[in-house]
């Protein structure tokens, strides 16, 4: 691939998702999704321009847009044969830049502010080499593969050579996986039929809307007051039964004891994982967790805030997580998304991908259909969130058909928003942003 790099840009843009409750949990009362939005432009002359996002929920968004701009002058101007030669290398000197890994070490504002730029610059290789990322990644050698990942830290948990063997062994099967992708896509499950902030009556009809377009999987909020739990589940499994899976999801509200004890009532709802029990940084409270509610057959899911593969690995060794949930902005873009799932393929555990907020799903169902093809090999127990927010404002929104993600077809991460909605949607002075304000629906 050749030309160079000569723009970068950053913008701010919220959705007023607030005002119908939507994303609403235990812990993320209000929240308005929002992008920092980024574009990668070239010297090349074939108008091809790589738009990547890091996702917030509305206050702070032009915080993760500033962090962009403080890696902006480390991208500009460097020639792209030379990033996309030993991506992983590249990678690293970004996320390890000796001034700015000050305000991580790759993690909080300074990372995602780095997946936000990573994912620009992993849309304008798919877009360059003609290709959707999910294609692009899966045509690439093991050793291609295993070259886009920074091993640092995670040695003691899984070698080059391991990672190695796990890609190697699954080529040969792999032109099978990608019929069958193409044909059924990945499976997904909902969790736009229960936010918190939804009545019980908009409960009951988002769930009956999901079963008549033929969903099998939900999710539901918890954590904020467990009679409202018990009384919301009961309402949900009513609808959906028992033959369908439920998840819980409690967004860190608990301490380790009162997630145990809080879970009591509701184990007898037969929930397949609870999310986000505790703190996202609490590796041993997951684990003490996940050990007691073993009996119950209630495994536990954490990911979305997990801040980088150092937790994610601790996570594994320490049998805390049951279901790894990579996320596509949190981390550091697709680089690091692939060290979690080869260190889930070495630990034997299913990832399920966070999704959902503003072009969540848009990216991850890339890299978990990646994992299909080329690292777990396997649709077994695993299942991609799927959030029913926001698409049309893509340019190639997700296609779910029979509960399942249709693979993109469209060169590049199906990142790329449309100019339209980027006009519209920018803080504070898009259309839509400066009418709320005049109209008094929004406070600044
Ligand atoms: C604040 C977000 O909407 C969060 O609730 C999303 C989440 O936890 C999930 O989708 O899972
Ligand atoms: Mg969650």
């Amino acid at each position: 691939i050749s030309g160079k790099i000569t723009e970068v840009k950053v913008r701010d843009i919220r959705f007023p998702t607030s005002l119908e409750h939507h994303g609403s949990d235990a812990m993320h009362g209000e929240v308005d999704y929002s992008a920092a939005y980024v574009t990668v432009e070239t010297d090349s002359n074939d108008d091809i321009i790589g738009c990547g996002i890091t996702f917030s929920l509305g206050r702070g968004n032009d915080i993760l847009v500033k962090a962009i701009e403080a890696i902006q002058g480390l991208v500009i101007g460097r020639e792209l044969s030379n990033i996309y030669s030993n991506f992983g290398k590249f990678w690293r000197e970004i996320t390890q830049e000796g001034q700015l890994r000050w305000l991580g070490p790759e993690k909080g504002v300074v990372h995602m502010a780095a997946a936000g730029m990573f994912n620009a610059l992993w849309d304008l290789w798919g877009k360059k080499a003609g290709k959707p990322l999910w294609k692009l990644l899966a045509d690439m050698s093991p050793l291609e593969v295993v070259n886009l990942v920074d091993f640092s830290y995670i040695t003691d948990a899984i070698t080059k050579q391991e990672a190695m063997d796990i890609l190697t062994r699954n080529k040969t099967s792999q032109k099978e996986r990608e019929d069958q992708l193409l044909k059924r896509g990945f499976p997904a499950y909902t969790t736009s039929t229960a936010w918190l902030g939804y009545s019980d009556e908009t409960l009951v009809k988002k769930c009956q809307e999901a079963l008549a377009q033929g969903w099998t999987k939900f999710k539901m909020k918890v954590g904020s007051d467990i009679d409202d739990d018990v009384r919301r589940a009961n309402i949900i499994r009513d609808q959906i039964g028992y033959d369908r899976d439920l998840m819980m999801d409690a967004n860190q509200k608990w301490d380790v004891n009162e997630a145990i004890e809080w879970m009591k009532p509701l184990v007898k709802f037969r929930p397949l994982w609870i999310e986000e029990p505790t703190s996202p940084d609490d590796v041993i409270g997951h684990a003490t967790i996940a050990k007691a509610l073993k009996e119950h057959k209630v495994g536990v899911a954490t990911g979305e805030q997990c801040q980088n593969r150092v937790i994610f690995k601790q996570l594994m060794q320490t049998n805390a997580v049951s279901f790894v949930q990579i996320d596509s902005c949190r981390v550091g873009s697709i680089n690091e998304n692939i060290a979690i799932l080869l260190m889930a393929a070495k630990f034997n555990l299913p990832v399920c991908p966070h999704a959902g907020g503003v072009g969540l799903c848009e990216l991850v169902q890339h890299i978990i259909m990646f994992d299909y093809l080329c690292v777990s090999a396997t649709t077994d127990g695993r299942v991609c969130e799927y959030v029913d927010h926001l698409h049309e404002h893509f340019v190639e929104p997700v296609r779910i058909k029979d509960a399942s993600y249709m693979s993109p077809q469209k060169p590049g991460y199906s990142s790329e928003m449309k100019a339209e909605s980027l006009d519209n949607y920018e803080f504070p002075n898009g259309t839509i942003w400066s009418n709320l304000i005049k109209e008094g629906k929004f406070k600044m």
